[in-house]
C-alpha cells in the first residue's frame, strides 16, 4: 500500500515497503493519485512541501531521510554516466559506493564480486564511519580517516560531513589542516589536485588537460608563501586549497567533480624544508620579480584557456604578492582574493552583528587592527567601506582605524610601507606605539586581531579596553588556535564578562561567573562557499566589491532570534549551508542588477531564486550509476 508522506501544488511523493522491508519511492503528478487513497489519509498526515524547505531526500538508497543539514534538495537525481565500469568504478572515489552498490548495478557494471556480497545502505555505512570516526585518538588522525575516505567515496565523505559539519569542519578545515599542511609529507597518501612548478615552465597551458574534468568550475591555488598563520610551507600547503574546496562542496553545494586545488610551486624560503630529503617541491629559493610574475601570468593565462568560465580563488598568498596578484586580475578574469576580500566581507558582517549588540554604529567605532598584512588590511578596508555606507565622507572614515604591525603603530614616518599602510598610517601620533599605549590613548572599541601573533592581546590590553568601553568588541582572527591573540575565556576574564567576542578558528564555549557564553567563528568560510556558488550559478564575469557587500548583508541578515540572544556574532557552523545558500542568492542578485551575470538565472513562475540557487547544488546522494 502507498504511503503519501508529501504534496507539492502539482506533485506527490509516496512510498511503498516491499514484501523485504525495503521502501520505494514514487513521485507522481497530484492529480494522478487515486483519489480514495487521498481520502483515505488522515489530512494531519499530509506534510506540504514548502519547496525551499524540502526536507525530504528520495534516495535512489531507499533511505527516508531526514537530516535538516541538506535542506536545499533536488527532487529527483538523474543517473550518472561514469564512462567506465568493473574496477574502474570501484576505484574511482566519484563513482564508488563501496559495500552501497544495488545487485541490480553489480550487474549493470559487472562489479560482481569485486565488492563484498552483503550491501549496506546508505545509512548504514554513515553510521558505521561515524563511530569509527570518533574512535580515531585525535585530530590529525580524524583529519587522515576522512582524506582516505574522500579518496576512496566522494559521495560517502560529503554526506558524512554536511551530517556532521560543526564537528568535522575544524578537522578538513582549520585548525586541524594547519597540522596537516605541518606534517603533509608524512599525512600524505595520494595526490589530490594539480602542481605548476619552477620545472614546468612554458607547459602550464597543455598540463591543464592532464586534469580530467572538461568543466572545472572552482579553482583554489595558493603559492604556499603564507599559509594559515604558519609562514612559508611551500607545496606543503596544499592541505589549504583542499580543506577549502571541501567547504565549497559542503557548504556551497558545488560539484566536487568540478574543483581543482593548485600550488604554484615558486620555491619555499623556509629553510628546514630547503634542507628536507622528503620534501616534495621544488627546493630552491623562491622566485622573484618578473620570474615569480611570469608564473603567475603563465598560469592565469593556462586556465583563462582552458576553462574560461572558471573562478580562481587566490589564497594564502604572502603580502608582498598578494594585493598585487589581486589587483593584476581582477578586472581580466573572474576571480578574487579570499584572505583580503573574503575576510573583508566576513568580518564587516561580524562587526555589523557586534555593533548591534551594542547599540553603536560601525561608523562610531575606533577601530584598532593589529596585523598589516593582506589579511588586516583588507579588513580595514571594507570596514571603512561599511562606514562610508554608513555616511562618513572617507577622510572621517579613515581616521578611525589604527593599523598597528609587529613594530607598533604605523604611521607615516615609516619608509617602504604598501599603498594600503600608507593610506591607514597615522599622522598625528607617535611611530611604533604599543598596542597597550594606543589603547589608553585612543580608547578603541573595536579590537581585531590578524597578526598571527599568539598572546598579542595581553591582559593589560584587554583591561585597559574594558575600563573605557561598556562592551570591548574583541575579535582575534589569526588562524589556526595556536596563534590566536587570545583565546575567548581569555576575553570573557580580562573584560570581566562584558566583551563581544569572535575567534578565527573555533574556540570553546566559556564559562564566566556562572554564565556560558557561546563563541561566535568569524571565518572567511561563511563568505567564500556562497560567493562561488553565485559566481558558477549566473556565470558571473567577475566578482566585484559590490557583490562582496552583498554577501556581508545576507550573512549578517543570517543570524537568527536565538543567536542574538546568545550574543552570537556569527551564525552557528551547523546552519553554513543554509548561510551559503543566502549569501549565493544575495550575490548573484547583485551580479544580474549589475549586468555581469552572463547566465543570468531563468526563474519559474512561483519560484523565488533562493529556490533557483538551491536545485543548482549538488546533494551527496547514491545516483544509479551506468557506464
Ligand atoms: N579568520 C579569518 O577568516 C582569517 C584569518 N586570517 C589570519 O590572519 C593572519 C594574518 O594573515 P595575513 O595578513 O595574510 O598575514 P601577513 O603575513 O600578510 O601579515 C601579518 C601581519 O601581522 C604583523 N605582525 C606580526 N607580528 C605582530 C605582532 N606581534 N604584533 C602586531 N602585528 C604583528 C606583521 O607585521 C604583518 O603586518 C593569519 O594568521 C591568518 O590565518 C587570514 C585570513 C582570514
Ligand atoms: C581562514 C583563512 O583563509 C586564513 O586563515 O588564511
Ligand atoms: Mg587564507
Amino acid at each position: 500500500m502507498a504511503h503519501l508522506v508529501g504534496v507539492t501544488r502539482k506533485f506527490a511523493w509516496t512510498f511503498e515497503k516491499s514484501s523485504s522491508g525495503s521502501l520505494r519511492y514514487f513521485l507522481s503528478q497530484r492529480a494522478m493519485l487515486r483519489r480514495a487513497f487521498v481520502r483515505t489519509r488522515p489530512l494531519s498526515l499530509v506534510r506540504t512541501i514548502s519547496s525551499t524547505r524540502s526536507i525530504l531526500v528520495p534516495y535512489e538508497d531507499d533511505i527516508a531521510f531526514s537530516s535538516d543539514k541538506i535542506t536545499k534538495v533536488k527532487k529527483y537525481q538523474p543517473p550518472v554516466r561514469a564512462g567506465k565500469r568493473g574496477i574502474d568504478i570501484v576505484h574511482d572515489p566519484l563513482y564508488n559506493k563501496g559495500t552501497g552498490f544495488k545487485e541490480v548495478e553489480k550487474d549493470r557494471l559487472g562489479l560482481r564480486g569485486l565488492v563484498p556480497p552483503r550491501r549496506l545502505n546508505m545509512k548504514t555505512q554513515l553510521e558505521k564511519l561515524y563511530r569509527l570516526f570518533q574512535e580515531e585518538a585525535d585530530p590529525l588522525r580524524k583529519s587522515i580517516f576522512l582524506s582516505e575516505l574522500q579518496n576512496r567515496n566522494e559521495t560517502l565523505f560529503f554526506r558524512l560531513l554536511i551530517d556532521h559539519i560543526e564537528e568535522m569542519a575544524p578537522v578538513v578545515y582549520t585548525p586541524t589542516v594547519g597540522q596537516v599542511c605541518q606534517k603533509f609529507g608524512s599525512v600524505f597518501r595520494r595526490p589530490r589536485g594539480m602542481y605548476f612548478s619552477s620545472a614546468d615552465r612554458s607547459q602550464f597551458a597543455p598540463m591543464m588537460y592532464n586534469w580530467p574534468c572538461d568543466d572545472v568550475q572552482v579553482i583554489v591555488v595558493t603559492d604556499g608563501s603564507r599559509i594559515l598563520g604558519l609562514g612559508d610551507l611551500g607545496v606543503n600547503g596544499m592541505g589549504i586549497p583542499i580543506g577549502k574546496l571541501a567547504l565549497y562542496t559542503a557548504a556551497g553545494g558545488v560539484d566536487p567533480k568540478k574543483v581543482l586545488p593548485v600550488v604554484l610551486d615558486a620555491g619555499t624560503n623556509n629553510e628546514e624544508l630547503l634542507k628536507d630529503p622528503y620534501y616534495m617541491g621544488m627546493q630552491h629559493r623562491r622566485l622573484e620579480g618578473d620570474d615569480y610574475w611570469s608564473m603567475i601570468d603563465e598560469f592565469m593565462r593556462a586556465v583563462r584557456h582552458r576553462w574560461p568560465k572558471a573562478l580562481v580563488q587566490f589564497e594564502d598568498f604572502s603580502s608582498d604578492h598578494a594585493a598585487d596578484v589581486l589587483a593584476a586580475y581582477r578586472l581580466k578574469q573572474l576571480c578574487f582574493n579570499d584572505d583580503i576580500q573574503g575576510t573583508g566581507a566576513t568580518v564587516l558582517a561580524g562587526a555589523l552583528s557586534a555593533c548591534a549588540q551594542v547599540d553603536t554604529p560601525l561608523r562610531e567605532q575606533r577601530i584598532v587592527v593589529l596585523g598589516a598584512g593582506s589579511a588586516g588590511l583588507g579588513v580595514s578596508t571594507t570596514l571603512l567601506q561599511g562606514m562610508l555606507q554608513e555616511g562618513l565622507t572617507v577622510e572621517e572614515a579613515r581616521q578611525r582605524f589604527y593599523v598597528v604591525d609587529q613594530f607598533g603603530l604605523m604611521t607615516s614616518e615609516r619608509t617602504n610601507m604598501t599603498s594600503g599602510q600608507t593610506f591607514f598610517a597615522r599622522t598625528d601620533l607617535p611611530d611604533k606605539m604599543s598596542l597597550v599605549d594606543l589603547v589608553k590613548e585612543v580608547k578603541p572599541t573595536m579590537l581585531l586581531g590578524l597578526s598571527a601573533a599568539r598572546g598579542a592581546f595581553t591582559k593589560e590590553a584587554l583591561q585597559e579596553m574594558a575600563k573605557h568601553v561598556a562592551q570591548p568588541i574583541v575579535f582575534p582572527l589569526s588562524n589556526p588556535t595556536a596563534v590566536a591573540e587570545c583565546t575567548a575565556q581569555e576575553a570573557y576574564d580580562w573584560t570581566n564578562g562584558t566583551c563581544v567576542f569572535a575567534s578565527g578558528s573555533p574556540m570553546p564555549q566559556v564559562n564566566f561567573n556562572g554564565k556560558s557564553y557561546i563563541v561566535s567563528q568569524c571565518n572567511n568560510m561563511f563568505i567564500f562557499p556562497g560567493v562561488g556558488l553565485a559566481a558558477v550559478v549566473c556565470g558571473a564575469s567577475r566578482v566585484t566589491d559590490r557583490m562582496l557587500y552583498a554577501a556581508a548583508q545576507a550573512l549578517t541578515d543570517c543570524l537568527s532570534p536565538e543567536e542574538i540572544a546568545n550574543g552570537q556574532v556569527f551564525p552557528s557552523v551547523r546552519n553554513i549551508r543554509d548561510v551559503s545558500l543566502k549569501v549565493a542568492t544575495s550575490v548573484v542578485r547583485c551580479a544580474v542588477e549589475d549586468g555581469i551575470a552572463t547566465n543570468p538565472p531563468e526563474i519559474r513562475r512561483g519560484a523565488s531564486l533562493e529556490e533557483y540557487i538551491a536545485s543548482k547544488m549538488f546533494v551527496p546522494v547514491y545516483r544509479s550509476v551506468v557506464e
